[in-house]
């Protein structure tokens, strides 16, 4: 049996036109031109991939794109000013610094000094509290495009086994609370687990957040499952050029998962379009207006 291969290009390009259509009537019913600020401090491959992707995409929603590229020596006070900046800037209605940022700067304190409400990154503990507290927020956009995903293939997800690989603040952890207000069973895994494969193997839906190429083999998957690979790893080729994996051994997966999302084309896409959802419900708050229904 081989999985059905689930089309995240297809399922992002349906969210961007729905923003698309938000945005021309935001605009048009109340002057209101939702306006994103992507910050990229010095290179990081997957950043690289990131930010091909977002301006473009930003531009054909109708959207205000801000893109600020500082060199890798830039000061964590002058990244501290710029956000400043963003944060006082009412054409800025989000702002997404990129991370990894180099070692000299303490992401924490980039992440504390974004305005919670232009948190379209959804990083601030403000926002990340209010996820865990059940509360409206600012979610993360890569686990907005996971559970888009899961929910499209399986309506609900009560009661389903659900093990996430991986615990960054990005990705995991926000990935499994998600998942834990859609009722599923939620086990986090990470570096320390012990047994991982076993852990895996009891998963109705894996998740996988890890950034390690093909780390998850077809064995540690249970027949049937639903795999989500958020990695984006980048491994050297004969060409040269290299090329884009996941965390999952695709080819060996594909074979014993009921349905699984392919590295590209899977969860990066849909990153990209809840990034632009997020910017327009944090322009929509900033406004005064309700929370569009995208
Ligand atoms: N598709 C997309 O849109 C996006 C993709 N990404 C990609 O997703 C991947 C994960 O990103 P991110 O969460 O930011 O990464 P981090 O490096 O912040 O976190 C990785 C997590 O994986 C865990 N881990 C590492 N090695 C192992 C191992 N051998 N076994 C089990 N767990 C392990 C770590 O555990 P511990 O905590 O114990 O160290 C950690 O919790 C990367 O490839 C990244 O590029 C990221 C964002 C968006
Ligand atoms: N503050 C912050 N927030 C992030 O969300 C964040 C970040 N920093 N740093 C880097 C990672 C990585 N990431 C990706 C998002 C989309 C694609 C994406 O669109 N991928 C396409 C690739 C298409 C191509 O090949 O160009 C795909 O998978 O199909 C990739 C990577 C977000 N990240």
């Amino acid at each position: 049996m081989s999985a059905r291969t689930i089309d995240g290009k297809a399922a992002a390009e349906a969210v961007r036109a729905a923003v698309a259509a938000e945005v021309a009537r935001l605009s048009s019913a109340h002057g209101l031109v939702p306006g994103l600020a992507v910050v990229l401090v010095g290179d990081d491959p997957a950043s690289a991939v990131y930010v091909r992707g977002k301006g473009k995409a930003t531009i054909a929603a109708g959207m205000r794109s801000f893109e600020h590229r500082l060199p890798a020596e830039t000061t964590q006070d002058a990244l501290l000013a710029l956000i400043a900046r963003l944060n006082a800037d009412p054409a800025v209605h989000g702002i997404l610094v990129q991370l990894p940022v180099p070692k000299h700067i303490d992401p924490l304190a980039v992440i504390l000094a974004i305005d919670p409400a232009k948190d379209v990154d959804g990083l601030h503990p403000m926002n990340s509290g209010r996820l865990a507290s059940g509360l409206p927020a600012l979610v993360p956009c890569t686990p907005l495009g996971c559970l888009h995903l899961a929910k499209s293939l399986h309506g609900s997800l009560a009661g389903l086994d659900a093990v996430v690989v991986g615990r960054s603040n990005l990705v995991g952890k926000p990935v499994a609370q998600l998942l834990l207000a859609e009722n599923a069973t939620v086990t986090i895994a990470h570096s320390r687990t012990r047994d991982l494969r076993a852990v895996c193997r009891r998963a109705d839906l894996l998740v996988a957040a890890v950034g390690k190429p093909g780390m998850i083999r077809g064995d540690w998957i249970k027949p049937g499952a639903t795999v989500i690979d958020v990695g984006i790893n980048r491994v050297p080729t004969a060409d040269g050029k290299g090329r884009l994996v996941g965390d999952v051994a695709f080819d060996e997966a594909v074979a014993v998962a009921g349905a699984i999302t392919p590295v590209p084309g899977g969860v990066g896409p849909t990153t990209i379009a809840f990034l632009l959802v997020n910017t327009v419900r944090a322009a929509c708050a900033a406004a005064g207006l309700p929370t569009p229904k995208i």
